[in-house]
C-alpha cells in the first residue's frame, strides 16, 4: 500500500499492492497496522457505510461536528466518483481549500479524510457503488454541510450542473461562512 499525503494536512491517497494472476486480483483493502503506520496516527474505525448512486448524482457536503466528528476512508467497489474533501479546521494553513480525486474500481484508490473536513461526491459513471469506513458512529444530530456550489469554495465537480442530481435535503444546505458559524 503507497500512501501519498495530499496538500490537505492528513489526507492521504492510498494505492493498494494488486495481486493479480490469471483468475483475477487480491488486495488488502484495509490492514490497521500499516494503515496506521501509512497515516502515522491511530485510527479505530467503528462503522462502514455503502451508498450505491447513478451517474451525476452528487452526495455532499457532509460532516459531523464536535464530538461525534468522523475520519473517513472511502473507495469506489464499482465505477468512479470525483471524491472531494474540504479542510474546515480553522487553524490549518489549508483551511478552506479542498482536494478532488477520481476513485474507481478501476484505480483502486482510496482517500482518507481526517476529522475536521466535510465530504461529498459526484458520480461520474453510470452507477457507482461507494463504500467507506468511519472512525465515528452516525449522529443525526450533529450532522452538519456545505452547498456543494459554494462560491468561496469554487469546487469543480467535473459534471455538468445540467447532470447533477442533489437530494432536497443537500440543495438547501448553507453556505461555507454559515455553516462554520454554527
Ligand atoms: C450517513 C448515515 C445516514 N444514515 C441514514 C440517514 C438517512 O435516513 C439515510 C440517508 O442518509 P443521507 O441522505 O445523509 O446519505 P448520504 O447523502 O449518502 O450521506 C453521506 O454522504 C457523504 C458523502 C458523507 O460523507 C457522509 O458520510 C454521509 O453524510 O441514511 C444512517 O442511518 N447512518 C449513517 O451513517
Amino acid at each position: 500500500m503507497i500512501f501519498n499525503e495530499t496538500k490537505l494536512k492528513g489526507c492521504f491517497v492510498l494505492e493498494p499492492t494488486i495481486f493479480n494472476d490469471e483468475r483475477g486480483y487480491f488486495y488488502e483493502s484495509y490492514n490497521k497496522n500499516k494503515f496506521n503506520d501509512g497515516i502515522r496516527a491511530d485510527v479505530d474505525f467503528v462503522q462502514d457505510n455503502q451508498s450505491f448512486s447513478t451517474k451525476g448524482v452528487l452526495r455532499g457536503l457532509h460532516f459531523q461536528s464536535g464530538e461525534f466528528a468522523q475520519a473517513k476512508l472511502v473507495r469506489v467497489l464499482n465505477g468512479s466518483v470525483l471524491d472531494v474533501a474540504v479542510d474546515l479546521r480553522k487553524s490549518s494553513q489549508t483551511f478552506g481549500q479542498y482536494f478532488s480525486i477520481v476513485l474507481s474500481s478501476e484505480n483502486k484508490k482510496q482517500l482518507f479524510i481526517p476529522r475536521g473536513f466535510a465530504h461529498g461526491f459526484a458520480v461520474l459513471s453510470n452507477t457507482a457503488d461507494f463504500f467507506y469506513k468511519c472512525d465515528n458512529y452516525y449522529n443525526s444530530s450533529s450532522e452538519g454541510g456545505i452547498i456543494y456550489n459554494d462560491q468561496q469554495l469554487n469546487i469543480d465537480w467535473k459534471i455538468s450542473k445540467d447532470d447533477m442530481k442533489l437530494s432536497s435535503k443537500d440543495l438547501e444546505l448553507p453556505t461555507f461562512k454559515d455553516a462554520l458559524l454554527c
